[in-house]
């Protein structure tokens, strides 16, 4: 595997030029900034719980070969992620890349 996929090195905290660029596709699609922490968030509702954990199980083998991993909370078909970067306390481009498979992996879900 590259070291391009697997990430490797430190991860930092997106500048505010970085983050005018990143967030725009994702605030489009439904995922928000927390108030008072640096992290995004998103509320994924699927048709039934088979569906959704169908999609945590895929973003949770895609979350372990990242090494980089959601915060989330499911009740039946409800889905709610958080996505943070403890390395750097904040916002990373791992949880770009991680919030970018999330969606596609929804997209194949709904
Ligand atoms: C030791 C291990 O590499 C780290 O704890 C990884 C695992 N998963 C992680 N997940 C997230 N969301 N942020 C991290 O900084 C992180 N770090």
């Amino acid at each position: 595997m590259t070291e391009d996929l697997l990430e490797a090195g430190k991860a930092h905290r997106l500048s505010a030029e970085e983050r005018d660029q990143l967030l725009p596709n994702l605030r489009a699609v439904g995922w928000n900034e927390l108030e008072g922490r640096d992290a995004i968030f998103k509320q994924f509702h699927f048709k039934d719980f088979n569906r959704a954990f169908g999609f945590m199980t895929r973003v949770a083998l895609q979350a372990e070969k990242l090494d980089h991993h959601p915060e989330w909370f499911n009740v039946y078909n409800k889905v709610h992620i958080t996505l943070s970067t403890h390395e750097c306390a904040g916002l990373s481009e791992r949880d770009i890349n991680l919030a970018s498979f999330i969606e596609q992996v929804a997209v194949s879900m709904t």
